[in-house]
């Protein structure tokens, strides 16, 4: 479904500021592969998102997505195939548009040239039967501004949206993070529920070592660029947060340089 072949990205080369963002990477997901993708700061895991989405152009390597070379495709012509959650509540939705409206963009998306704002009955009955599988009541304020929500909400909205084209590959960008313990958790749960009924190929960046080892079948380590660790599905369930950490260390030499990851 998803194949990242070779893939480097260096920014600045030849300068003092040159670094390297991402080494030869290289990682094969099939459909319904959920994986989790774990490192230090600066590993190169917002890099590898980016060069998946199209915001970024990778130096060599190829991106294949359901079959199709997307490399050199900018991220407009690929929306259709990828659904993507921010760290930032803020960054997915319109705050002066209903919430409605919100879906009404986002049920455009990847569809025929030119939006439509307009919310005829038929998609305000698709609109309130998707928002009623959050579960959250959404259902009942379609009319309300997104701004009005809670972070969770509008976490839980985004991840909706970005799921309602049913896309080829979610990619989740820290997406809880910004949330506190209990509207996390609600977020999370969404998620894997979510990604479980559309059987979603995702990929989850996370801080979280627990919540890396918990979800997902699949899970990833970057540092510097590199993927140093891939951990597939027949060995998830034996991993812990020491032995992830364990691992880090030995394969790098170092001790996870992120305060978010030893803690979290
Ligand atoms: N647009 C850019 N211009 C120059 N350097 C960049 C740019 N984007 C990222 N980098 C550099 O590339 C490397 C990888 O960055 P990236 O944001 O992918 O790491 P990350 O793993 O997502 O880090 P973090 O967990 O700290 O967000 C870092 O050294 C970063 O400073």
């Amino acid at each position: 479904m998803l194949h990242i072949k070779g893939v480097s990205k260096l920014f600045n080369p030849g300068t003092i500021d040159e670094k390297l963002a991402l080494l030869k990477a290289e990682l094969h997901l099939k459909q319904g592969d959920f994986v989790t993708i774990i490192g230090s700061n600066g590993a190169g895991k917002s890099t590898l998102m980016n060069i998946i989405s199209g915001v970024l152009k990778p130096d060599v390597g190829v991106v294949e997505i359901a079959g199709h070379d997307v490399s050199s495709l900018p991220e407009h012509k690929r929306s259709k195939w990828i659904g993507r959650v921010f760290q930032d509540p803020m960054a997915g939705t319109a705050p002066r548009m209903t919430i409605e409206e919100n879906l009404a963009v986002a049920y455009k998306r990847g569809q025929a040239r030119g939006f439509n704002f307009g919310v005829t009955k038929k998609t305000k009955a698709i609109f309130r039967e998707e928002l009623s599988r959050l579960g959250i009541g959404l259902e009942n304020r379609m009319g309300a501004k997104v701004g009005l929500l809670s972070g969770g909400e509008r976490q839980a909205l985004s991840l909706l949206m970005a799921t309602f084209t049913r896309p080829q590959i979610l990619l989740l960008d820290e997406h809880t993070a910004a949330l506190d313990p209990a509207r996390a958790e609600l977020v999370t749960d969404l998620t894997e529920k979510i990604v479980k009924e559309l059987n979603l190929t995702t990929l989850m960046v996370t801080h979280n070592m627990e919540q890396a080892i918990r979800l997902g079948n699949r899970l990833i380590m970057m540092d510097k660029g590199r993927i140093i660790l891939q951990v597939n599905e027949d060995r998830k369930s034996e991993l812990t947060v020491e032995r992830l950490l364990g691992e880090f260390e030995q394969i790098s030499g170092k001790k996870m340089a992120d305060d978010r990851v030893v803690l979290g």
